[in-house]
C-alpha cells in the first residue's frame, strides 16, 4: 500500500494493524481482510465502498462494539493514542470514539431529550450538579438549545440525528465516526448538519471518520478518502483530489458515487415526458384529513395517482410523507374523507386483494421482515400462491442477482447491511405486478451501481403501468426519473407539478428546506441564468 503523501504534523491517533474480521456465520468468509491504517489528530477521512463492503463493521470495531456485541472473529490489533484498543475497560474507548449511526433511534433508550443527555453523563460519573449546564452547552452547539424537554418520537428526522450527535460531543471523543448521518434528513437539515460538522470540528480539533455514498456535500471538508473494496481489502488511501482525480476507473469498478464536481452526469436527464396523462386514475385521495391524538398531521389533502404514473412525495422532515403513503396503502386510517381504489373505498376491498394490488416498501426495511432467511423473504410470496419449487427457485435466483443478494441467499435478513436490507425489502414486493407501488425513500444507503439498477427496475415496473410513488430527500434522483412531483407543505400538498416546474418555485422550495438538484445548483454557481417564479 503506498503511503499517504499528507503532511503529517499531527499525532497518530488510531492505528489499524493488519486486522481482520468474519462473522460467526460465514467465518470463510471474512468482511475485513488485512486491513492497515492509521487515523491522525485533527483529520477528515471520507471511506466509500459498495454497500455490503463492510464499512459499517470496520466503525464498529474501531470503538470496540465489535467483536463484543456480536458473534465474529478478528485477528491483529486496533491502537487508540498507543494502546490497545482490547486493554479499554467497557465504556471508556466509547468516551474516545464517538458514532453516530444512520439510524439515530437506535442510540436513545429514554423518553426525553434531557433524560437522554442526562443519561448520557451518568454513564461516565459527571454529578448531576454539572448535568444541567453540560446539557444546556451540547444543545446550543447542535442548535437544540429549546428542545430539552420534547419527547423523541415528536421530534422528526433531522432533529433525532442532531441529539444523536450532541450525546456523542457531551463525552468529548477525540475522534468522531459518522456512519451515513445524513441518509434520513431533509436536503437543508443535511446541509445543516455537515456545516454543523464542520463548525464543531474546528471548535474543538476532533478527528473525523465519515462514512457515506455520495461525497458532494463533504467535499469542502474531507483531507483524505479511503476506498473499502468488494474483497473487504482497503484498495485506495490517498489525498481527496488524488483519488477523485485519479481513480475514476477504480471507483467505477466498486460502484462508488464519484462527486459530481469531478463528473459530469451520473443521472440521465429527465425529458419531462407525460406518459401517464391520458391512463385511468386508479387511486383517489378525496379532502383527507389524518390526527394523531388531538394533532392534525395533514389537512385536506386531494390527489389522485393514475395507472403507470411515476412519482416523488418530497418535503421537509415530519412534514406528513411517510404518513400519506401509510394512508393511500391503507396502513392507516383517515376519519376525514376518502380514498378509493379503481373507485371503491380501500377499506372495502379485501384485506389480501388489497395487499396484492399496492405494494408497500417501509421506511425501515426492517418493519417489513417475517422470515429467517432472504431466499424464504423473496420467496414468501410465490409460497403463499403455490408456485413449484422449480420456479421458485429460478424466479428467486433471478431476484438475489439483480438485486446482488446471491451471496446472502441464506443469512438472516436482519443481519444484512443497511443497503443489503433496503434491496431485500424492494425485492419482496416484486413476486407480483400490484397496481400501485409505494416505495418510503427506496435508494437510501445504496452505493451508484445499486441505485441504478434499482431505479432500472422500478422503471420497468411503471412501463408494465404499474404506478409508482415514493418519497425521498434525493432531489437529482427527483430530478432524473419523476413526471410529478408533491410537496407535502404546513399539512397539506404545497405543490403539485413537474419537478421542472418545482425549481422555479423559489418560495416553496425554501419554505419546504428543499434544495435544487445538482444540474441546477451548478449552472447557477457558475453564473448562468436561472429564472425563479416570484
Ligand atoms: N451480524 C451480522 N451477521 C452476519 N453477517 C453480517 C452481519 N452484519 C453484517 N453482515 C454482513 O457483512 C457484510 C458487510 O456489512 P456492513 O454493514 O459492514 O456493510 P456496509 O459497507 O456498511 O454496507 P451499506 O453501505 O449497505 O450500509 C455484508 O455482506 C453483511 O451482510
Ligand atoms: N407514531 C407517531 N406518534 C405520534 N406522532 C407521530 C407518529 N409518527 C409520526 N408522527 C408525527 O407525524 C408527523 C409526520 O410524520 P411523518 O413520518 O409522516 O413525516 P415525514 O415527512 O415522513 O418525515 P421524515 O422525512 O423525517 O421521515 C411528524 O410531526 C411526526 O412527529
Amino acid at each position: 500500500m503506498r503511503r499517504i503523501p499528507l503532511n503529517r504534523s499531527e499525532k497518530p491517533l488510531l492505528h489499524v494493524d493488519q486486522f481482520a474480521f468474519a462473522y460467526e456465520n460465514v467465518k470463510e468468509k471474512p468482511v475485513l481482510n488485512n486491513i492497515s491504517f492509521t487515523l491522525y489528530e485533527n483529520e477528515v477521512t471520507l471511506l466509500m465502498g459498495a454497500s455490503g463492503s463492510g464499512k459499517s463493521t470496520i466503525s464498529l470495531c474501531l470503538n470496540g462494539l465489535y467483536p463484543e456485541a456480536v458473534e465474529g472473529f478478528t485477528k491483529g490489533n486496533i491502537y487508540f493514542e498507543g494502546i490497545n484498543i482490547s486493554e479499554f475497560s467497557k465504556g471508556e474507548l466509547n468516551q474516545q470514539v464517538g458514532i453516530v449511526f444512520q439510524d439515530p433511534e437506535s442510540q436513545f433508550c429514554m423518553i426525553t431529550v434531557e433524560d437522554e443527555l442526562a443519561f448520557t453523563l451518568e454513564n461516565i460519573n459527571i454529578p448531576a450538579s454539572e448535568m444541567p449546564q453540560r446539557i444546556s452547552e451540547v444543545l446550543q452547539a447542535v442548535g437544540m438549545e429549546s428542545f430539552g424537554k420534547e419527547k423523541f418520537h415528536q421530534l422528526s428526522g433531522g432533529q433525532k440525528q442532531k441529539i444523536a450527535l450532541a450525546a456523542v460531543l457531551l463525552l468529548e471523543p477525540k475522534l468522531l465516526i459518522l456512519d451515513e448521518p445524513t441518509a434520513n434528513l431533509d436536503p437543508v437539515s443535511s446541509m445543516e448538519f455537515i456545516q454543523l460538522i464542520h463548525r464543531i470540528k474546528q471548535e474543538r480539533g476532533l478527528s473525523v471518520f465519515i462514512i457515506e455514498h455520495q461525497a458532494d456535500d463533504w467535499m469542502d471538508m474531507i483531507n483524505r478518502v479511503m476506498i473499502l473494496g468488494h474483497d473487504g481489502n482497503i484498495v485506495a488511501d490517498d489525498q481527496r483530489d488524488v483519488i477523485f482525480k485519479d481513480k475514476k476507473q477504480l471507483l467505477e469498478r466498486e460502484g462508488i458515487f464519484l462527486p459530481r464536481s469531478h463528473h459530469e452526469s451520473f443521472w440521465d436527464v429527465n425529458t419531462g415526458s407525460t406518459t401517464f396523462s391520458n391512463q385511468e386514475v386508479c387511486l383517489s385521495v378525496q379532502n383527507v384529513t389524518f390526527k394523531r391524538k388531538k394533532n392534525v398531521i395533514l389537512e385536506g389533502i386531494n390527489l389522485t395517482i393514475q395507472s403507470g404514473e411515476f412519482m416523488a412525495i418530497i418535503g421537509e422532515n415530519g412534514a406528513g410523507k411517510s404518513t400519506l403513503l401509510q394512508l393511500i396503502a391503507g396502513l392507516l386510517k383517515a376519519e376525514q374523507g376518502k380514498i378509493e381504489l379503481f373507485g371503491k373505498p380501500i377499506s372495502k376491498w379485501k384485506e389480501n386483494y388489497l395487499r396484492k394490488r399496492i405494494g408497500y416498501v417501509f421506511q425501515n426495511p426492517e418493519h417489513q421482515f417475517i422470515t429467517d432467511t432472504v431466499y424464504d423473504e423473496i420467496t414468501f410470496g410465490y409460497q403463499l400462491n403455490g408456485y413449484a419449487q422449480m420456479d421458485m427457485d429460478e424466479k428467486a435466483l433471478h431476484l438475489l442477482k439483480q438485486f446482488q443478494l446471491e451471496n446472502q441467499k441464506f443469512s438472516n435478513p436482519f443481519s444484512l447491511s443497511g443497503g443489503q436490507k433496503r434491496r431485500l425489502s424492494v425485492a419482496t414486493m416484486l413476486d407480483e405486478t400490484p397496481d400501485i407501488l409505494l416505495f418510503d425513500e427506496p435508494t437510501f444507503g445504496q452505493d451508484a451501481q445499486s441505485t441504478k439498477e434499482l431505479m432500472r427496475m422500478i422503471k420497468e415496473l411503471q412501463s408494465s403501468g404499474t404506478a409508482v410513488v415514493f418519497v425521498t430527500h434525493n432531489m437529482d434522483l427527483v430530478d432524473a426519473y419523476c413526471e410529478r412531483v408533491i410537496v407535502m407543505l404546513d399539512k397539506k400538498i404545497g405543490f403539485s407539478g413537474s419537478p421542472q416546474e418545482l425549481w422555479r418555485q423559489e418560495k416553496i422550495l425554501e419554505k419546504s428546506r428543499l434544495r435544487l438538484p445538482y444540474r441546477i445548483r451548478h449552472k447557477v454557481g457558475k453564473g448562468e441564468k436561472y429564472d425563479f417564479v416570484h
